[in-house]
């Protein structure tokens, strides 16, 4: 029997990694996974699609590592033949220096790996990724796919913060995140809604992570993330944008040192800081604790307020585009965010699913071919 020729994906994000196998010839699913509740209530669900086995394993207290670990296992085990000839793995920062997808070399990794403080709660899984993959398919190449490189075309205006000269040359500024998604979205669109794939539309990932993208002719115009994965919207147990100088007081009077801090603001903080309970928001829907009523009011103020901010990006609003784990499964919440901004007048709201694995998988193909076409 001959190898099939695949492309596997890793998608490790901050409570999730999501997997999928596909065949490079016409990207057909061959198996697709993912592991959720990571923190909180873990588990690993996949199916290997020619033969419709389902695979459902509690990883009850798995961390990132281990959840990783779960998944090639879980690859290697129901391997039906496959020759894995990429894996693409979602890089959450790519710093100024990658603006596009790369083949990973020894010397990208020492560079992303730098990147780490600015993505503690993801840049550090995502390389374990690498290395993962690197042992368990050898032959492969590992492909680099950056949540930062489709914000890279943003103007100064946008990406400054107002810092004096000798910290915006030192690479202070902005960024932006969750690219890979924003990326599929204004693919779906120019495929399904050209009309509004022209038009000015505000997407909206909201996950265990969440931010805003301008979205307009198909490139990004403005985001709300920052240089980190912690500005802008709260998110689960992340505080979201925070007066500069509240930050400043609590090093002072608190003591807090910058790994404590870090801790606070990315771990602690967000609905998972506000309702006291969890950053889990299926968990905070369901519940009658007024705490939880509150953080989630929290949330779909501030998701508001920023739409707001990035319609002045474009000059209006045509569309608002949910995704992500809540924008697709939490309906109240879309409700809640679309009355906050009744006052705009019409505005069509759409939900796509979020696909970064299929966006990756199409960018492995394209240097794989690149690769061959090279080597010719
Ligand atoms: N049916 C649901 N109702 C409300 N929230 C949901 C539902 N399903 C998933 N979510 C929420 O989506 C979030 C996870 O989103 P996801 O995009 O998978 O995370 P990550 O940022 O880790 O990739 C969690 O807060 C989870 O509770
Ligand atoms: C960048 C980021 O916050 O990613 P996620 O939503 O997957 O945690
Ligand atoms: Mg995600």
């Amino acid at each position: 029997m001959t190898a099939t020729p695949a492309i596997a994906t890793l998608n490790t994000g901050s409570s999730s990694l999501k997997f999928r196998v596909f065949a490079r010839d016409g990207l057909e699913r061959l198996m697709a996974g993912k592991v959720t509740g990571i923190g909180t209530d873990c588990r690993l669900e996949a199916r290997v699609i020619e033969t419709g086995a389902t695979i459902s394993l509690p990883l009850s207290g798995a961390d990132q590592e281990a959840a990783l670990a779960a998944v090639i296992a879980c690859i290697d085990d129901h391997d039906d033949g496959w020759r894995i000839d990429a894996f693409a793995h979602r890089i959450v920062h790519g710093g100024a220096s990658f603006t596009g997808p790369v083949i990973v070399t020894p010397e990208t990794l020492a560079e992303l790996d730098a990147l780490c403080p600015l993505a503690p709660l993801h840049q550090p899984y995502n390389l374990a990724g690498i290395a993962a993959s690197r042992r368990l398919a050898p032959r492969a190449i590992d492909v680099a796919c950056f949540d930062t490189a489709f914000h890279a075309g943003h103007s100064e205006l946008v990406h400054s913060f107002a810092l004096p000269a000798a910290m915006r040359k030192a690479g202070v500024r902005r960024y932006g995140f969750h690219g890979i998604s924003y990326e599929w979205i204004a693919r779906v669109l120019a495929e399904q809604r050209p009309d509004l794939a022209q038009g000015r539309v505000v997407a909206a990932h909201l996950g265990n992570g969440a931010s805003l993208c301008a979205l307009q002719h198909g490139r990004s115009i403005d985001t709300t993330m920052g240089m980190s994965a912690l500005d802008g919207l709260p998110m689960g147990s992340r505080s979201g944008a925070l007066d500069a100088g509240a930050v400043t007081y609590m090093m002072r009077r608190f003591g807090f040192d910058a790994d404590a801090l870090d801790r606070m603001l990315y771990e602690e903080s967000g609905l998972k800081g506000l309702s006291g309970l969890t950053n889990d928001v299926a968990t905070l829907v369901a519940s009658e604790d007024p705490q939880a009523a509150f953080a989630l009011d929290y949330f779909t103020y501030h998701v508001a307020q920023y739409v707001g901010a990035m319609a002045v990006a474009m000059g209006g609003i045509d569309a608002l585009v949910f995704t992500g784990g809540i924008g697709e499964n939490a309906p109240g919440l879309r409700i809640a965010i679309r009355d906050r901004l009744g006052f705009l007048g019409s505005v069509e709201s759409l939900v796509i699913p979020a696909n970064e694995e299929r966006m990756m998988a199409i960018h492995a193909c394209a240097l794989l071919e690149a690769r061959t076409e090279a080597a010719a």
